[in-house]
Protein backbone atom coordinates (compact mmCIF):
# COMPACT_ATOMS: atom_id res chain seq x y z
CA UNK A 1 0.00 0.00 0.00
CA UNK A 2 1.31 3.49 -0.82
CA UNK A 3 0.96 6.34 1.52
CA UNK A 4 0.15 10.12 -0.21
CA UNK A 5 -0.74 13.24 1.11
CA UNK A 6 -2.83 16.19 -0.43
CA UNK A 7 -3.42 19.61 -0.27
CA UNK A 8 -6.55 20.86 -0.43
CA UNK A 9 -7.98 24.53 -0.95
CA UNK A 10 -11.14 26.54 -1.27
CA UNK A 11 -11.76 30.53 -1.35
CA UNK A 12 -14.75 30.70 -3.15
CA UNK A 13 -18.69 29.97 -1.86
CA UNK A 14 -18.98 27.96 1.18
CA UNK A 15 -15.44 26.95 1.67
CA UNK A 16 -15.72 24.61 4.80
CA UNK A 17 -18.65 22.61 2.64
CA UNK A 18 -16.43 22.22 -0.61
CA UNK A 19 -13.49 20.93 1.41
CA UNK A 20 -16.06 18.54 3.26
CA UNK A 21 -16.96 17.37 0.25
CA UNK A 22 -13.81 16.70 -1.82
CA UNK A 23 -13.08 14.87 1.31
CA UNK A 24 -15.38 12.70 1.01
CA UNK A 25 -14.97 12.20 -2.66
CA UNK A 26 -11.48 10.86 -2.17
CA UNK A 27 -12.60 8.63 0.57
CA UNK A 28 -15.15 7.05 -1.77
CA UNK A 29 -12.58 6.82 -4.43
CA UNK A 30 -11.59 2.59 -4.89
CA UNK A 31 -8.44 1.91 -4.09
CA UNK A 32 -8.33 5.36 -1.79
CA UNK A 33 -8.73 5.03 2.67
CA UNK A 34 -8.45 8.68 4.17
CA UNK A 35 -6.42 7.89 7.08
CA UNK A 36 -5.89 11.69 8.33
CA UNK A 37 -7.60 14.98 8.20
CA UNK A 38 -5.58 18.36 9.12
CA UNK A 39 -7.58 20.91 11.38
CA UNK A 40 -8.81 24.05 8.91
CA UNK A 41 -6.71 26.78 7.98
CA UNK A 42 -7.91 29.90 7.20
CA UNK A 43 -4.72 31.47 5.21
CA UNK A 44 -3.95 34.54 3.33
CA UNK A 45 -3.47 33.97 -1.08
CA UNK A 46 -0.31 33.25 -1.92
CA UNK A 47 0.36 33.98 -5.55
CA UNK A 48 -2.10 35.81 -7.47
CA UNK A 49 -2.98 37.85 -4.04
CA UNK A 50 -5.75 40.02 -5.13
CA UNK A 51 -8.47 37.28 -4.19
CA UNK A 52 -10.14 36.12 -0.96
CA UNK A 53 -8.85 34.18 1.94
CA UNK A 54 -8.53 30.18 1.71
CA UNK A 55 -9.26 27.53 3.85
CA UNK A 56 -6.83 24.80 3.53
CA UNK A 57 -6.44 21.43 5.06
CA UNK A 58 -4.23 18.87 3.52
CA UNK A 59 -4.68 14.79 4.17
CA UNK A 60 -2.83 11.58 4.66
CA UNK A 61 -4.29 8.67 2.62
CA UNK A 62 -3.25 5.37 1.96
CA UNK A 63 -3.71 4.10 -1.72
CA UNK A 64 -2.91 1.48 -4.28
CA UNK A 65 -3.79 4.25 -7.31
CA UNK A 66 -0.46 4.98 -9.09
CA UNK A 67 0.54 8.68 -9.05
CA UNK A 68 -1.24 9.59 -11.90
CA UNK A 69 -3.95 7.49 -11.64
CA UNK A 70 -4.35 9.70 -7.98
CA UNK A 71 -4.09 12.66 -10.28
CA UNK A 72 -6.90 11.73 -12.38
CA UNK A 73 -9.28 11.22 -9.72
CA UNK A 74 -7.88 15.26 -8.01
CA UNK A 75 -8.89 16.59 -11.14
CA UNK A 76 -12.41 15.04 -11.43
CA UNK A 77 -13.41 15.56 -8.12
CA UNK A 78 -12.17 19.47 -8.73
CA UNK A 79 -14.34 19.57 -11.98
CA UNK A 80 -17.33 17.81 -10.63
CA UNK A 81 -16.96 20.80 -7.74
CA UNK A 82 -17.37 23.11 -9.83
CA UNK A 83 -13.32 24.21 -10.58
CA UNK A 84 -12.80 26.86 -13.17
CA UNK A 85 -9.69 27.95 -14.55
CA UNK A 86 -10.23 31.55 -15.42
CA UNK A 87 -7.55 32.82 -14.01
CA UNK A 88 -4.00 31.10 -13.65
CA UNK A 89 -3.97 30.58 -9.51
CA UNK A 90 -6.81 32.77 -9.31
CA UNK A 91 -10.31 32.00 -6.90
CA UNK A 92 -11.35 28.46 -7.33
CA UNK A 93 -14.02 26.10 -5.34
CA UNK A 94 -11.48 23.52 -4.71
CA UNK A 95 -8.30 22.56 -5.38
CA UNK A 96 -6.28 19.36 -4.51
CA UNK A 97 -2.76 19.18 -5.08
CA UNK A 98 -0.60 16.08 -4.72
CA UNK A 99 2.39 16.76 -2.11
CA UNK A 100 3.87 13.57 -1.62
CA UNK A 101 3.82 9.74 -3.04
CA UNK A 102 5.80 7.39 -0.55
CA UNK A 103 9.30 8.84 -0.77
CA UNK A 104 9.09 9.01 -4.81
CA UNK A 105 10.39 11.60 -6.91
CA UNK A 106 8.01 12.09 -9.92
CA UNK A 107 8.51 14.70 -12.88
CA UNK A 108 6.24 14.36 -15.75
CA UNK A 109 4.42 16.97 -18.38
CA UNK A 110 1.74 16.44 -16.13
CA UNK A 111 2.86 15.44 -12.73
CA UNK A 112 5.74 16.94 -10.55
CA UNK A 113 6.08 15.20 -6.91
CA UNK A 114 6.79 16.37 -4.60
CA UNK A 115 5.16 19.25 -5.03
CA UNK A 116 7.60 21.95 -6.47
CA UNK A 117 6.13 24.68 -4.71
CA UNK A 118 5.25 22.85 -1.38
CA UNK A 119 8.04 24.21 0.37
CA UNK A 120 7.36 28.00 0.05
CA UNK A 121 3.60 27.39 1.07
CA UNK A 122 2.88 27.83 4.79
CA UNK A 123 -0.64 26.93 4.17
CA UNK A 124 0.70 23.78 2.79
CA UNK A 125 3.40 22.96 5.52
CA UNK A 126 1.54 23.64 8.72
CA UNK A 127 -1.05 21.46 8.13
CA UNK A 128 1.03 18.94 6.72
CA UNK A 129 3.32 19.00 9.49
CA UNK A 130 0.69 19.03 11.62
CA UNK A 131 -0.92 15.23 10.47
CA UNK A 132 2.78 13.87 10.12
CA UNK A 133 5.33 15.90 12.22
CA UNK A 134 8.13 13.32 10.93
CA UNK A 135 7.95 14.00 7.05
CA UNK A 136 11.04 14.68 5.53
CA UNK A 137 11.41 16.30 2.06
CA UNK A 138 13.33 13.38 -0.25
CA UNK A 139 14.97 15.71 -2.26
CA UNK A 140 17.19 17.14 0.88
CA UNK A 141 15.98 15.19 3.66
CA UNK A 142 15.12 17.64 5.03
CA UNK A 143 12.45 18.26 7.86
CA UNK A 144 9.46 19.81 7.13
CA UNK A 145 8.79 21.13 10.74
CA UNK A 146 11.98 23.64 10.31
CA UNK A 147 10.35 24.72 7.03
CA UNK A 148 6.62 25.33 8.58
CA UNK A 149 8.06 26.69 11.46
CA UNK A 150 9.25 29.79 9.01
CA UNK A 151 6.62 30.11 7.38
CA UNK A 152 3.62 30.83 10.17
CA UNK A 153 2.50 34.38 8.55
CA UNK A 154 -1.01 34.09 7.27
CA UNK A 155 -1.88 30.61 7.98
CA UNK A 156 -4.44 30.16 10.95
CA UNK A 157 -6.70 27.89 12.84
CA UNK A 158 -10.08 28.27 11.22
N1 LIG B 1 -3.41 30.55 0.88
C1 LIG B 1 -3.50 29.95 -0.30
N2 LIG B 1 -3.02 30.57 -1.40
C2 LIG B 1 -3.12 29.94 -2.59
N3 LIG B 1 -2.71 30.33 -3.83
C3 LIG B 1 -3.05 29.35 -4.68
S1 LIG B 1 -2.72 29.40 -6.34
N4 LIG B 1 -3.67 28.34 -4.04
C4 LIG B 1 -4.23 27.13 -4.64
C5 LIG B 1 -3.34 25.94 -4.37
O1 LIG B 1 -2.34 25.87 -5.33
C6 LIG B 1 -3.73 28.68 -2.72
C7 LIG B 1 -4.23 28.04 -1.56
O2 LIG B 1 -4.77 26.91 -1.57
N5 LIG B 1 -4.10 28.73 -0.38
Amino acid sequence: MNRAYISLGSNIGSRLLFLQQAVRSLQDVKGIKVCQVSSVYETDPVGYVDQAAFLNIVVGLETSLTPHELLKKCNEIEAILGRTREIHWGPRTVDLDILLYNEENVKTEKLIIPHPRMTERGFVLIPLVEINPDLRDPRTNRSFIELADAQTEGVHLW
